[in-house]
């Protein structure tokens, strides 16, 4: 089967509310890709439709080629985490899982497996309703990977984990995605998807703002920008000014000079006898990428204004 995703100008409203606003993307087999957004961007509603949760209003969203209703066996074609909490908790994970196997024809040994690869151990025979938000993670990747698909789509796996958690996910789909399949996995922080995907949809207001690769963004956000470090901060900010940059000082003796390249930066200090400690290409970080691609979102503003607790829109003091 074709493991592509591909999400082709999808709309979908709530009511008044506009969830997903012309979207258009795709993930490829061999990478992770990573969906990213403020809260309320649209991606939870995306991959809803991806998984024939919630119909589309207009637009496409396939898997292979197909909508998930028409996948002959969905189990055995796409995985998913949507929600981690949906298992009884009475039920212990390895039952849970079991219950699954068995409605699906697939055998005991293969959930044996799943348990040992995701980790759960011994924990697996114990009550699900006792298990931290690590391990019902586990026991959602382990579900989702039941029917040994090649697409696997994972919404929001590392929000609330411990930094062992989180290195553990991290390799677990890189892993996967180096097995050959399509692992697209949704954040609301830039920062988790920091060393673990290779791609990037960001999304703000359910529409596209970027598709690039992380290296690339990573070189549009960090610019032509040089940090400079001096003693002399008043001297250098006059001379590369008047050699034509844009000087801006960060602190008592750190200035970002836009405009110069860091060998003529050098050449010029040295020549006028301007000390400095350090010179060096600024390098943007991805939260920093992030930020500055969903700046203008509505819903990030809402989360900032919602956390100051003012209620009111960010600028408007009404
Ligand atoms: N069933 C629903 N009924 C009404 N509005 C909805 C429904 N589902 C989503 N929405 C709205 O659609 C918008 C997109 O929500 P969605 O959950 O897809 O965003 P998200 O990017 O997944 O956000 P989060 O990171 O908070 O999970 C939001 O404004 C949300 O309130």
């Amino acid at each position: 089967m074709d493991a592509t995703i591909e999400v082709h100008d999808l709309r979908k409203r709530f009511g008044r509310a506009v969830a997903v606003d012309g979207l258009s993307f795709g993930a490829r087999p061999g990478q992770v890709t990573g969906f990213v957004g403020p809260n309320g961007a649209g991606k939870s509603t995306t991959m809803r439709m991806l998984l024939g949760l919630d119909a589309p209003d207009e637009g496409r969203a396939t898997i292979g080629g197909r909508p998930y209703r028409e996948l002959r066996a969905p189990l055995h074609e796409v995985g998913a985490l949507l929600d981690a909490g949906a298992v009884h908790p009475s039920r212990s994970g390895r039952d849970h899982l079991l219950w699954m196997a068995r409605s699906h024809g697939m055998s005991r040994k293969r959930v044996d497996e799943l348990i040992e690869l995701v980790g759960l151990g011994t924990a697996g025979k114990r009550r699900a309703g006792g298990y931290s938000l690590g391990m019902r993670q586990r026991l959602g990747i382990a579900a989702a990977l039941l029917g040994d698909p090649p697409v696997l789509m994972l919404d929001e796996p590392v929000n609330g984990l411990d930094p062992e958690g989180i290195r553990w996910i991290r390799g677990f789909l890189r892993a996967l995605a180096a097995e050959g399949r399509t692992v697209l996995i949704s954040s609301h922080l830039m920062s988790e998807l920091e060393d673990s995907a290779d791609h990037l949809i960001v999304i703000g207001r359910g529409r596209l703002i970027a598709e690039t690769s992380v290296a690339e963004l990573l070189a549009a956000a960090s610019g032509e920008r040089v940090a400079l470090r001096t003693a002399a901060r008043t001297e250098a900010m006059g001379l590369l000014a008047r050699e034509g940059a844009t000087v801006a000082a960060n602190g008592p003796d750190s200035l970002t000079v836009t405009g110069l390249t860091t060998q003529r930066i050098i050449a010029l200090l040295t020549e006028h006898s301007v000390p400095f400690s350090e010179v060096s290409a600024h390098r943007a970080t991805l939260e920093e990428a992030y930020m500055e691609l969903t700046r203008d979102a509505a819903e990030f503003q809402a989360v900032v204004h919602a956390a100051d607790g003012t209620g009111h829109e960010n600028g408007d003091p009404r």
